[in-house]
This record gives C-alpha cells, sequence and structure tokens, in this order.
C-alpha cells in the first residue's frame, strides 16, 4: 500500500465537514449548549435596534419620557444579559476548542502507533510533526477562536435579514441582493484559496522535516563542514514556506476588501431608498434608523465573517492534512486464524513459502523464496550489503507483509497472529537500537509484560539468572541508570548492550540479532555468544552478521543476495560465496 501523505488526494470542504462533524460527536451536548447561549446573545442583538426604533417613534418624536426610561432600563438589562452570554460563549467554545484539539492530537498519535513500518520509510518524521503539532492547532484556532464567531454571525445575519424583509420587503430585499454577489464570490474563489492554504501548510511540513533532518545529522554536517550545503537546502525550504504563505495570505486577503465593498453599497442602498420611501410618506425615521441599524447587523457580520473565512479555508486544509493519517488503515492486518493453534505440530518454526518482496517505490528485493528454521538451532543471514539480510528479517518479526507467498509461524500463516502474541515470540535487536529518555530499567523493560512489575532486586536476579548481570555491571548506577533518547549519553555498543538485555529478558522463541555485535569489543562479543548459548534451548537464533567469526558456530548459514536466500553449507562455503564476487545484481 501507498502510504505516502504528500501523494493522497485533497477532499473537498464539503467531505471534510462531514468528517469532522464526525470528529466533533463527542462534544455534542456542550455544542448544543453553547449554541442555545448564541441564539440567546443573537437574539438579544435582534431585539435592540427594534426597541431603539420604536423608542423614538413613540417616545421621543412624542416628548413621552416616561416610556423612554422605561425602555432605557430594558435595554441595559437586556445589555447586561449580552455581554453575559457574550463571555459564555467565548468560555465555552475556548474549552470545547482545547478538549477537541487534545481529543484530535491523540487520536492522531494513536493511529501513527498502529501504522506499519511501511508507512513511517514513506513519510518524514519533520512532516508528521508539522501535521500533529502546528495543522491540529490550526483546527483548533479555528474552533476555540472562530467558530463561535462564525456561528453567531450567521445567527445574526439571518435574524437581521428576517427583520428587514418583515419591516419592509422591497427595502429589504434591495439591501440584501449585494449580499447574493458575495456569495457567489465565496463560492467561486474558495477551492482556489483552500488549495492555496493546502499547498502553504504542506511547505510547513517541508521546512519541518528539513529542520529536522539537519538536527538529527548534526554531527555528519559538521564532520563534512557541509553547513552551507544544510544551509543552502533550509534556505530553499524557507524560501519556498516563504512564497507560499504570502501566497496564500493574499488570497485569504481577497475576501475582506470584497466584502467590505459590498456591504458598503448595502448601506448606500438603503440610505437612499429609505430616504425616497420618507419623501413618499411610506416610511419613518425611526423605522430608517433601525434599518440602518439591522443592515449594519447584516453587513457587519458578514465582514466578520471575510475575516474569519480565510481561517475556515486554513483549518479545512490542516483538517485535509490531519484526516488522510486518521482515514490510513494498516495493511498488516490480522487475519481471522483458520487453524487450531495446537493442531499443528511442526519442528519448523519459521517457514518461508514461495515469498517474494518489494518495498512500495523500491525495486524487488526477494524473488520466490523458500526455506525453513527449526526451533532450537541457530541461523545466520551473511550476504554483501544491500543483498537482503535485513528484509528478510523484517519479514520475519511481520514489520512488513511479503507481496507474494506466505511466512509460516510454528506452521501457521504469521499474519493470523495478534501482534502481541507474535512480538512475544520474536525478539529483533535492530541494527541501530533505540532507546528512550528514562531509566536503564524502563528502556530494558520496554514491551515486558513478564517483569514490569518486579523489584530492582528481583530483576537483578533475574538478570543474573539469564546470564546478563556481567552486561548491566557495564553501567555504573546500574538498573538506575539515566538514559536519554536524543544525547550520545551512552555509546552504540552500550546502546546494543541494552537491547540485547531488553530482548533476551523476554524469553522469545525466536531471536533475532541484525548486526548485534557490530559495534561491540571481542571480549563482550564472548559474552554475548556465552549468553546466547544459555537461553533455553528451544529458542531459535537468527544472527546477521558481516564478521564471520560471529557466525561459526551457526547450525546452518543462509546466503543472501540478488533476490535469493541460498543454503550454504558450511562457513568455507559461505566465504567462497562471498568472495566469489556473488554481489548484488
Ligand atoms: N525502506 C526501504 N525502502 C525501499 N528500499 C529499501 C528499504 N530498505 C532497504 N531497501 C532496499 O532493499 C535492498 C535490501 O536491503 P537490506 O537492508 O535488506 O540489505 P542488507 O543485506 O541487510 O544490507 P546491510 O548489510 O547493509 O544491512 C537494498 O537494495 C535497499 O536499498
Amino acid at each position: 500500500m501507498d502510504y505516502n501523505l504528500n501523494k493522497k488526494q485533497e477532499t473537498s470542504t464539503r467531505t471534510a465537514l462531514k468528517k469532522m462533524l464526525v470528529f466533533m460527536r463527542d462534544e455534542k451536548r456542550s455544542l448544543l449548549f453553547a449554541f442555545l447561549v448564541m441564539i440567546l446573545n443573537a437574539g438579544i442583538s435582534m431585539l435592540t435596534p427594534y426597541i431603539i426604533g420604536y423608542t423614538i417613534d413613540h417616545y421621543i418624536q412624542t416628548k413621552e419620557y416616561r416610556g423612554l426610561i422605561d425602555f432605557s432600563v430594558l435595554l441595559f438589562v437586556l445589555y447586561l444579559i449580552w455581554a453575559g452570554t457574550q463571555y459564555a460563549q467565548t468560555q465555552l467554545m475556548g474549552s470545547i476548542g482545547q478538549r477537541m484539539l487534545y481529543a484530535l492530537r491523540n487520536e492522531v498519535f494513536n493511529k501513527l502507533q498502529q501504522l506499519p513500518v511501511a508507512f513511517f520509510n514513506q513519510n518524514k518524521s519533520g512532516d508528521l510533526i508539522s501535521r500533529i503539532n502546528n495543522d491540529t492547532d490550526k483546527v483548533n484556532q479555528f474552533f476555540s477562536q472562530s467558530l463561535m464567531r462564525f456561528v453567531n454571525s450567521i445567527f445574526l445575519m439571518v435574524g437581521a435579514a428576517a427583520f428587514m424583509l418583515s419591516i419592509h420587503v422591497e427595502l429589504g430585499a434591495a439591501t440584501l441582493v449585494p449580499a447574493v454577489f458575495i456569495l457567489l464570490f465565496v463560492l467561486i474563489i474558495s477551492p482556489w484559496v483552500k488549495r492555496k492554504n493546502a499547498i502553504s501548510l504542506k511547505s510547513s511540513g517541508g521546512l519541518s522535516a528539513q529542520i529536522q533532518e539537519s538536527l538529527q545529522n548534526f554531527k555528519t554536517i559538521i564532520t563534512f563542514n557541509r553547513r552551507d550545503y544544510f544551509r543552502k537546502r533550509f534556505d530553499l525550504a524557507n524560501q519556498d514556506n516563504y512564497k507560499t504563505s504570502i501566497v496564500a495570505g493574499l488570497s485569504n486577503g481577497l475576501f475582506t476588501p470584497v466584502f467590505t465593498l459590498f456591504s458598503e453599497l448595502a448601506q448606500l442602498i438603503v440610505l437612499v431608498l429609505g430616504i425616497y420611501l420618507i419623501s413618499k410618506g411610506q416610511f419613518t425615521i425611526g423605522l430608517l434608523i433601525s434599518f440602518i441599524a439591522y443592515a449594519d447587523s447584516f453587513y457587519r457580520p458578514l465582514r466578520q465573517i471575510a475575516a474569519l473565512w480565510a481561517g475556515f479555508q486554513t483549518a479545512m486544509a490542516a483538517w485535509d492534512r490531519i484526516s488522510v493519517i486518521l482515514g490510513l488503515e494498516s495493511t498488516l492486518i490480522e487475519k481471522p486464524v483458520k487453524t487450531n493453534l495446537h493442531a499443528i505440530h511442526t519442528p519448523s518454526v519459521i517457514e518461508f513459502k514461495n515469498v517474494s518482496f518489494q518495498y512500495p517505490d523500491g525495486k524487488k528485493v526477494l524473488h520466490h523464496i523458500n526455506f525453513n528454521m527449526l526451533a532450537g538451532k541457530t541461523y545466520a543471514l551473511v550476504g554483501p550489503t544491500g543483498g537482503g539480510k535485513t528484509t528478510t528479517a523484517s519479514l520475519i518479526a511481520r514489520l512488513y507483509d511479503p507481496s507474494e507467498g506466505e511466512i509460516l509461524l510454528n506452521g501457521i500463516d504469521i499474519r493470523t497472529y495478534k501482534s502481541e502474541e507474535r512480538t512475544k515470540l520474536i525478539g529483533f535487536i535492530l541494527q541501530e537500537p533505540f532507546l528512550f529518555t528514562g531509566t536503564l530499567r524502563e528502556n530494558i523493560l520496554y514491551g515486558n509484560e513478564l517483569y514490569k512489575n518486579s523489584s530492582n532486586e528481583e530483576l537483578i536476579k533475574i538478570i543474573y539468572e539469564a546470564g546478563l548481570s556481567g552486561l548491566l555491571m557495564r553501567f555504573e548506577k546500574g538498573l538506575d541508570t539515566e538514559l536519554k533518547a536524543t544525547v550520545d549519553s551512552v555509546s552504540l555498543g552500550q546502546k546494543q548492550l541494552i537491547a540485547f538485555i531488553r530482548a533476551v529478558l523476554r524469553r522469545p522463541k525466536i531471536l533475532i540479532l541484525d548486526e548485534a555485535t557490530a559495534n561491540i569489543d571481542t571480549v563482550t562479543e564472548k559474552l554475548l555468544e556465552e549468553i546466547l548459548n544459555k537461553l533455553p534451548k528451544e529458542t531459535t537464533r537468527v544472527i546477521i552478521a558481516h564478521r564471520l567469526n560471529t557466525i561459526e558456530n551457526a547450525d546452518e548459514i543462509f546466503f543472501v543476495n540478488a533476490g535469493e536466500v541460498t543454503a550454504a553449507g558450511t562457513l568455507d562455503n559461505a566465504l567462497d560465496m562471498l568472495l566469489e564476487g556473488k554481489r548484488v545484481s
């Protein structure tokens, strides 16, 4: 499956909105309450111009000041309620927005946890971080700050239009004509504006990926004195971001002047037609004052919508970028179990049946491979760089699924195992082990359900029994040694030791070591070998190594190259195959 997020099609605003509404289901009650408060607020805004017009016509022009006082008190009370509801809706929508942002970030992050390795191969982490942080924030900004004003404006407009039409149908209709042009303008231009915003957000993601890449590789940059290279690349990404942001800004800025122009036109229509009607005796001054206020109540929110519309388009573009992640499904699904797990008795712990594999966008790495591995045996995978050893091991651990063929784990299709079952059975020490920020204890118990509640004393005893105490002693503060994910506080060799303890303590049935001793001194390597020998006798070991001395005790050696996995027989044979120049084709 193609997981490249930047190749995914953008969706229409309507589809995006529909998806967003599904996401808002948990906030239904709070939103309903906020909307009720909003209606009350908008209702008061609608009523006050009418009361003012009424007061002018009935009490000021007739000089009945008693009524003027009563209506002034009424207006004051209404303004107080208006202020209270204004505050309440800001608070309500602000907290709904924050809750949604929290839930949205969680949802995106959880989705990332479910996606397979292929997804992370195809997307840059900087861009993903930008989607989780920047894009969710754009959506939140719209929700917490603009949505309320947006809806409020719509209520005000509908109310104002209704009042205008009920006071004088012809004058009301004439006042609303410019709004029709505004609507047409919005319909025509919005998709283009959204696209410009999407390009700008994509470029922000690219910039973030660029920053992340150079921060991650700062040592190489300094060693090769290639600061200029990364500066240039950064400069290019920054320029692109600058240009696309300017275009997005310009397109966003189109709404306000057009809206303002048409709303001024509407005011002009009201004044000219209104005065004409008064001169004909068909309208009163009080009604005209109310009418002007209503026209303002209609077009002021419209101008506000103009300002918010750009934010809405940005939020929709950001939402698109988030929802493509949420819409992804892992292709590494669990197949329904076809066979009773206990019914199968096979000596093969792993079996490749006619397996072919190709990376998305990559070439075919394995062609119709068949081999099997027996319980308790040690297997070595050797071959030239880029030959396909790590790929073969990754398939054993189901980091990917074969493009063709089948892999059996204990005689059953590996795809039928639940991920927790499978990871319990298979331990994989990667070429570049990753440590998390935390203590050594936390790092070695990562993903270990067996000992997660053991005390330090119990754990030390377990480590001792597993023969791992020699490795633990390499760390001055033992299990309490503080480790950091980003800082080189531990050497690569030490990281490999930690990954080794981590994998062995999970007591897997298959232990895969991918160049796991490449950065370890010979004495420690001997120690690792002893530990490997101490593993329960049914544990299958799969060792990938370039240093042939590490695999001399293997029961079987597979030569992996040019799409093939061939049993090499003896170590000498494997050496010959390597020297015979059987390089990657
Ligand atoms: N994530 C990936 N996407 C696309 N192609 C990949 C990916 N990982 C590896 N490859 C390609 O697959 C082929 C086999 O790579 P693999 O890492 O399995 O080789 P290897 O034998 O383990 O090499 P090494 O000894 O250097 O670790 C190479 O041509 C490599 O470029």
